[in-house]
């Protein structure tokens, strides 16, 4: 009896003490591995570690969230974290949030870390293996034909189409003086115009095609959104059985035919103009982006439906992001008139013909500049951004196990106190030259860093600018949303749960009146 009482203890001790060391390894009941510290020191010196609702970790943390639950769910973490940055540990993974410029570094700047995580599976039916998604190879080839596309003398040529753009953006202002006006029924129109006239070749002539496009994407954004905000709707099984699979599947298809339309059109220009792949001096022509992609094709390096995921990326990305910029650069315009006044002023330096204007006048909108990229950090249009270890990894001293979901929280990075004193007060002379020289590299990150930044920020600081200066020079923005009645949301894009209005009365008109 005595040996069998003896034998038990030994065992239940056997089985502790494994239990023990399997612990230390391993979230046992969320089924993950834990992340380790490299030189053995505690993982909370490194990193917070978000306490779980449950005994499963973060699992059951934020099942069936609304997409604003969940920004508010990000910023809460954040803001329990102290500064740090922190671990959220789910069923079979962990995810590692990134809050500090510091953490950033060695993760954009790893080759080994290019691959992005689960969240652009979602947007994976979408954009296929575009440059946003695609890895490897591919992404590889495919970023390296693509760059010459966003070169100095190709925006160039895009210039005039962005300024017949702006001026039927200021006519369709100019019927509407004096009224609330919701800008998410006015910008993106013409955001998207710009896109497909410039990267893509094409003129949206027949509208009532890129409203619907516009509703389209949407519709498919809130299927994403919706899927994001529920694990189970990961599942394809469970997403087709009590998902919106329907309305995702109607709306890709009508999202993809407009792209297929816009690459039909074009192929055929192509064909007729090819026979010149030099200029009138001999140099190989550069080309815009849908061109370089047919003529890709034509050399066998690209087939049909890279071309098509190509255009479907670079539509997305070229549109909904430059239309959210643009957006709260207006608000913020509005509601500091100073700051209106001083853009204003700025623009008196340059001829009063917008006509006029070169790509270096617009270069030299120094200020401009500054309250763009002010805008761009309080409301940066991808809040955050994502890869996968897809090994092990060391990096900032952990070691994050295969399969760890890694996000990059821009939004929370760029309102650091440490890097930008009183970080929600709107201070574009935060950005004048002067003032950045000792700010850290990866403080400020709207477009990302590292080799998978974004392609298009030059076309787009330079688009919203002559954007910008269209409006300003026409007209007075006043305020009508508050800053403190917005409620932020996660989309595909920064998004605003409730509408971001404002009111534009004529300049001249105000002056004449204050004189
Ligand atoms: C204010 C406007 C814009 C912002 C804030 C922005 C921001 C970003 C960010 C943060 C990324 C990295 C995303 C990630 O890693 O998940 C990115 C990538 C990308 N952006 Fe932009 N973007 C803007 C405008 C544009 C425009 C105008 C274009 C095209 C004309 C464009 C094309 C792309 C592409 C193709 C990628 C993927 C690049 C790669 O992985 O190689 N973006 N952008």
């Amino acid at each position: 009896m005595l040996t069998i009482l003896f034998l038990s203890a030994i065992l239940l001790l056997s089985v502790w003490i494994l239990l023990e060391k399997l612990k230390s390894r391993y979230f046992i009941l969320s089924l993950a591995k834990r992340v380790q510290t490299e030189d053995g020191s505690p993982l909370e010196e490194k990193v917070f570690v978000v306490p779980g609702k449950t005994r499963f970790g973060n699992s059951f943390d934020i099942l069936q969230v609304t997409p604003s639950m969940l920004f508010k769910f990000m910023r809460n973490a954040h803001s329990k974290s102290n500064g740090k940055s922190y671990l959220l540990y789910y069923f079979f993974g962990v995810m590692y949030n990134v809050v500090r410029a510091e953490d950033v570094d060695e993760i954009v700047q790893s080759t080994k870390l290019i691959t992005k995580n689960v969240v652009y599976d979602l947007i994976r039916p979408f954009l296929g293996e575009g440059l946003l998604i695609s890895t490897d190879q591919t992404w590889h080839f495919r970023r390296k034909l693509l760059t010459p596309a966003f070169h100095f003398n190709v925006l160039q040529n895009f210039l005039d189409i962005f300024k017949e753009e702006s001026q039927k953006l200021s006519k369709v202002l100019q019927k509407q003086m004096n009224v609330e006006l919701e800008l998410k029924q006015i910008i993106p129109k013409f955001m998207l115009n710009n896109i497909c006239e410039t990267a893509l070749g094409v003129q949206l002539d027949d509208v009532v095609e890129g409203a619907q496009y516009r509703k389209s994407i949407h519709a498919i954004e809130e299927v994403i959104v919706e899927r994001f905000g529920n694990p189970l709707l990961y599942l394809e099984p469970y997403f087709y059985l009590f998902g919106s699979y329907r309305k995702h599947v109607t709306n890709l298809q009508i999202a993809h035919a407009f792209s297929s339309r816009i690459i039909e059109r074009k192929r055929e220009q192509f064909k007729q103009q090819q026979s010149k792949s030099v200029d009138d001096y001999g140099r190989k022509k550069r080309y815009a982006m849908l061109d370089t992609l047919l003529a890709a094709e034509d050399d066998g390096l690209i087939d049909h439906q890279g071309i098509c995921d190509e255009v479907n990326t670079f539509m997305f990305e070229g549109y909904d992001t430059t239309s959210t910029c643009l957006t709260f650069t207006l608000l913020m315009l509005a509601l500091h008139e100073d700051v209106q006044e001083r853009c204003f002023e700025e623009l008196q330096h340059f001829s009063n013909d917008d006509s006029d204007l070169t790509v270096f006048d617009y270069n030299n909108l120094t200020y401009m500049e500054c309250v763009i990229k002010e805008s761009l950090r309080l409301f940066p249009s991808v809040p955050f951004f994502g890869r996968i270890c897809t090994e092990e990894c060391v990096v900032n001293g952990l070691i994050l196990p295969k399969g760890t979901q890694i996000n990059i929280h821009a939004f929370d990075i760029m309102r650091d106190p440490r890097h930008f004193p009183n970080p929600s007060e709107f201070q574009p002379d935060r950005f004048l030259p002067h003032n950045t020289l000792n700010r850290h590299p990866f403080a400020f990150i709207p477009f990302s860093a590292g080799q998978r930044n974004c392609i298009g920020q030059k076309f787009a600081i330079l688009e919203i600018k002559v954007m910008l200066v269209s409006v300003l020079r026409n007209f007075k923005l006043l305020p009508v949303t508050r800053l403190e009645d917005v409620i932020f949301e996660y989309g595909l894009v920064l998004r605003t749960q409730n509408s971001v209005k404002l009111m534009v009365t004529s300049r001249q008109q105000q002056q004449s009146r204050t004189l």
